[in-house]
């Protein structure tokens, strides 16, 4: 049946590390606030490529869930990512992010590895069965080489408990099949240069890096779109595009720390988890005149 409770947009959650690696708390705690309070977005999705989950522990990794629940409260809906290679992590995590009442997991397709999909599927059984608690598998072929077929996808959609799909890729026809075939099952569409796109193929919710720092923006399109202003929500649609070609040609990560930092007034730099480069002083004035243009 479909989660129609997890609907919406959410902040693919950005976490701002100390120079020596180590999670900055308070830092984080201001970006979820101005997430849930400026942004107004509907739910955050913690443990992701955004928030450099894959360079992390796991004990970090429960800590960024502490954090993250204690902060949000029940105010938004909360999606913890714990999918890892280490499907043995995966549960634990799953079994830990549940008890602390997240609203559902998800996980990233294992990868490094060539897995069979037959691997693959039993990954996602592997954790549905020892984790009480509903699934959204994580497709983002682009940085895990893993593609997965329409016919494979139904194949996990009947796994008990998995509820659906953060579908981060620019294939448009899959796309459209896989809303046709399953419509009780959860769409979450994950590049936000293409959202618009994606709520014309009747996606569910988008779960989004730049939604963190261009949230009204982002609504808007998802709100225009919704409705059938498919005009008004391309012009939305393209000044947000020229924002976020910014960010990518200055660095996705620095530029949206450096905005962040100064959304949120904090005077710590947010740095990034090594092996992650930190900004040039180049990227920092080319952020700033990013933030200038478009956010501030
Ligand atoms: C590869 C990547 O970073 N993808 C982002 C997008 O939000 C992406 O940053 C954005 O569309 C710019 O390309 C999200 O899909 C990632 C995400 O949701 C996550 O943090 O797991």
């Amino acid at each position: 049946m479909l989660r129609e409770d997890l609907k919406g947009l959410y902040s693919a959650l950005l976490v701002p590390y100390n120079e020596d690696g180590s999670v900055n708390e308070e830092g984080l705690r201001k970006i979820i606030r101005h997430v849930i309070d400026k942004m107004e977005l509907d739910g955050l999705y913690v443990g992701g490529s955004t928030g450099e989950n894959f360079l992390l522990d796991k004990e970090t990794k429960k800590q960024i869930f502490d954090i993250a629940k204690d902060e949000t409260g029940d105010a938004v809906k909360l999606i913890a990512q714990v999918g890892s290679p280490n499907v043995y992590e995966a549960i634990e995590l799953g079994q830990y992010a549940t008890e602390l009442g997240y609203d559902a997991i998800s996980a990233v397709t294992p990868f490094y590895y060539k897995f069979s999909f037959k691997e693959v599927k039993q990954y996602y059984k592997d954790i549905t069965d020892a984790v009480d608690n509903d699934l959204i598998v994580y497709s983002i072929p682009v940085l895990t080489g893993v593609e997965i077929g329409l016919d494979d996808f139904g194949e996990l959609f009947e796994l008990d408990r998995v509820v659906g799909v953060k579908f981060t890729a620019a294939d448009f026809f899959l796309l459209e099949r896989l809303r046709k075939k399953f419509p009780e099952h959860l769409i979450f569409s994950g590049f936000d240069e293409m959202l618009l796109p994606a709520v014309v193929n009747k996606v569910d919710g988008a779960i989004g890096s730049t939604y963190n720092a261009n949230g009204p923006r982002s609504k808007q399109i998802f709100e225009l779109a919704k409705e059938g202003k498919i005009e008004e929500a391309l012009e939305i649609q393209n000044v947000t595009n020229d924002f976020i070609s910014a960010v990518l040609e200055n660095g996705l990560y620095p530029t949206l720390k450096y905005i962040l930092q100064q959304e949120t007034g904090s005077e710590e730099r947010f740095y990034a988890r090594k092996p992650m480069a930190q900004s040039t002083d180049a990227q920092l004035e080319r952020a700033q005149e990013i933030y200038e243009k478009y956010i501030k």
